[in-house]
């Protein structure tokens, strides 16, 4: 075991003692009346406190991608019916109180228990922390490109984000950055723009939380008014599915509690009522689905005018034939700045290169990095591939079933997440289960919003320890205990295949992944028996025949083969034939090489996602 220097270091390096609950500066701060901009950590100082005026400096200091001060967008629109701020914020004196920078508004604690308290508990130890398997990331395999890319850290000590920002990254128990972390933190401080690919479970989440809510804390930024018609966040986090942007919602409240930075989410399905009011409340990050997004924006209801931070998450999914032209949409014609004035950084475990190709229209001057497999789908998940004709699948999930269940720990059953194809499919094997005395639950498309977060609750809690669904929970959703993923239909594309099993097998536990193959299932037989032969799963032989006989097929997008989830696709000889250019402008250039229309394929549109 390594000995754990981060909490140590980040205690001794902290700010004098003080408490971040009841800090000094406490919550009775009587609002500015200043009309200048005042960056969030500071908004809760004293009145001697001065606040630089608004430079549209970027989020980092090292870098002049924003250009000069007040170089022409925003202005003085965004300087009047400013309200009186609150609280959060970073550094010595300035986040001690619980409320946000927004107004008076009390901050609710995101986090479960008293972990808002840190400093009554001991500094959590390397084994306390939430079960990531530090000593398999030691011989990680990465891979960047990219000019000039930053070197990793190896504690968050190492790195400048913020006092509130560390206590929360304590409050969540995170004692050293994961592999993605560790790579892509440091990149995005630099003010670069990214493309990052790493396994599921891998802690992207943070990787691109963090910056973000530290870039806002350190601002200056425009100052915007509350309670307009139109809101303008600073940073855009796009998601594909509304649970999954409700989960980066909770995750970057937890991130950036006591900071003064506020996050929003909107997403289709839900009252936009509600999710206009909190967005008038005030939103520094915008969490949101695209279809509610391009609803909001058609509204004007928000403004990406003033946006330096963009993120997308499941980035090629968000590429792909279903949301690319509302993607292209909100961020090439929606007024958003472009690359370049922009921070942009596109995340996945899977990254085919034709995706790779569209999403550098998106970036600027990017670096591409690839973190090996470790604790990903591949290294952690034991996956078995089994033969069962199609009118044999339900007694044979039932003998998994009941298998699992005698195997349950302290007389509880584990979780088990069965992917189905389609909608009526899911809906007839729950019935099916139910019937049989399985306690099953089902999340699809076809459910109403409210339907499908009652069924993620109940199966998160155990109450339902199965859960049927469709790939509408293939991606980025986190459930803890998660012990089986049984693709009972296997998807026909290997990345939606790598998608769902890392549902298990996330931040260093183990997990199990059954798939039911059978002949309607040659076109993924190659990409399968190959991924698994890579992640050193054995391989039935009928498998290895069947994917000897198989031809690729149309749908086969495996990312880039070797020991990677993806490689940059500016390494390939045809994208320098094709004007990506000699090295030094070949990573600078945004041409897409153009024509790829054809790219990616998807049997889901968004309406059913978003
Ligand atoms: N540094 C860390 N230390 C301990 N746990 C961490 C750390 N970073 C993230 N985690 C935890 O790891 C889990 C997986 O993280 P996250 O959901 O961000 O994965 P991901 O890479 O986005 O996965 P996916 O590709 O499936 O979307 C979460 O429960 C998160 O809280």
């Amino acid at each position: 075991m390594r000995k754990s220097t981060s909490w140590a270091d980040i205690v001794e390096n902290a700010a004098p003692v003080e408490n971040p609950i009841s800090g000094p500066s406490g919550g009775n701060r009587a609002p500015s009346s200043r009309s200048s901009y005042v960056p969030p950590h500071l908004r809760n100082r004293g009145p001697t406190a001065e606040a630089p005026l608004p430079s549209y400096r970027g989020p980092s200091s090292g870098t002049d991608r924003f250009g000069p001060a007040g170089s022409g967008r925003g202005g003085s629109r965004f300087d009047s019916g400013r309200q009186g701020y609150g609280g959060g914020g970073r550094g010595g004196s300035g986040w001690g109180s619980r409320q946000g920078s927004w107004g008076s508004d009390r901050e609710v604690n995101p986090f479960d228990n008293d972990d808002a308290n840190v400093d009554a508990e001991p500094v959590v130890s390397e084994q306390e922390n939430s079960g990531i398997n530090f000593d398999a990331y030691e011989d990680i395999p990465v891979e960047t490109s990219g000019e000039n890319v930053p070197p990793p850290v190896n504690t968050f000590a190492d790195i400048d984000l913020g006092n509130a920002l560390d206590l929360n990254i304590r409050r969540c128990k995170y004692v050293k950055p994961t592999p993605v972390q560790r790579h892509t933190i440091p990149i995005s401080l630099a003010g670069r723009d990214l493309m990052a690919c790493a396994q599921t479970g891998s802690g992207k989440t943070a990787a691109f939380c963090f910056p973000i809510i530290s870039g806002i804390m350190n601002g200056p930024f425009p100052e915007r008014s509350r309670g307009t018609r139109t809101v303008f966040p600073l940073a855009l986090i796009l998601s594909p599915t509304r649970e999954l942007s409700m989960q980066i919602h909770e995750e970057a409240r937890k991130f950036s509690y006591q900071t003064g930075v506020r996050v929003v989410v909107a997403y289709g399905g839900a009252p936009i009522h509600q999710q206009l009011r909190e967005l008038e409340r005030g939103v520094d990050i915008l969490v949101a689905t695209p279809g509610r997004l391009v609803d909001l924006l058609e509204r004007a209801k928000v403004s990406l005018q003033l946006i330096r931070y963009l993120a997308l998450d499941e980035a090629d999914r968000m590429l792909d034939m279903g949301f690319e032209p509302q993607i292209r949409k909100i961020v090439e014609q929606m007024d958003m700045p472009p690359p370049g004035q922009r921070q942009t950084m596109l995340f996945s475990a899977t990254f085919p290169k034709e995706i790779q190709r569209l999403a550098s229209d998106f970036l600027s001057n990017y670096i591409f990095l690839a973190v090996g497999r470790v604790g990903s789908s591949t290294d952690l998940i034991v996956q078995r591939v089994e033969h069962v004709h199609e009118n044999d699948k339900r007694s044979h999930l039932m003998d998994l079933l009941h298998a699992q269940k005698a195997n349950g720990v302290d007389g509880k059953q584990s979780l088990t997440l069965v992917f189905v194809e389609t909608k009526k499919g899911a809906d007839a094997l729950e019935h099916w289960l139910y019937s049989n005395g399985f306690p099953a639950t089902t999340i699809h498309g076809d459910r109403t919003q409210q339907e499908r977060e009652q069924a993620l609750r109940s199966f998160k809690s155990g109450n339902t320890p199965i859960l049927v669904a469709t790939d509408v929970a293939a991606r980025g959703l986190d459930i803890p205990h998660v012990a089986h993923v049984v693709n009972f239909d296997l998807p026909n594309d290997i990345d939606d295949y790598v998608h769902r099993i890392g549902r298990t097998g996330r931040a260093g536990k183990t997990g199990l992944a059954t798939a039911f193959f059978n002949d309607n299932n040659m076109s993924i037989a190659r990409p399968l028996a190959e991924l698994m032969q890579e992640s050193n799963q054995e391989v039935p032989e009928w498998l290895q025949r069947y994917a000897s006989r198989a031809s690729y097929g149309g749908k086969s997008k495996r990312s880039g083969g070797g020991r990677f989830g993806g490689r940059d696709f500016r390494r390939d000889s045809s994208y320098s034939r094709a004007g990506g250019g000699g090295s030094s402008d070949y990573y600078g250039s945004n041409s897409s090489g153009g024509g790829y229309g054809n790219h990616g394929s998807s049997a889901y549109g968004p309406s059913a996602w978003d």
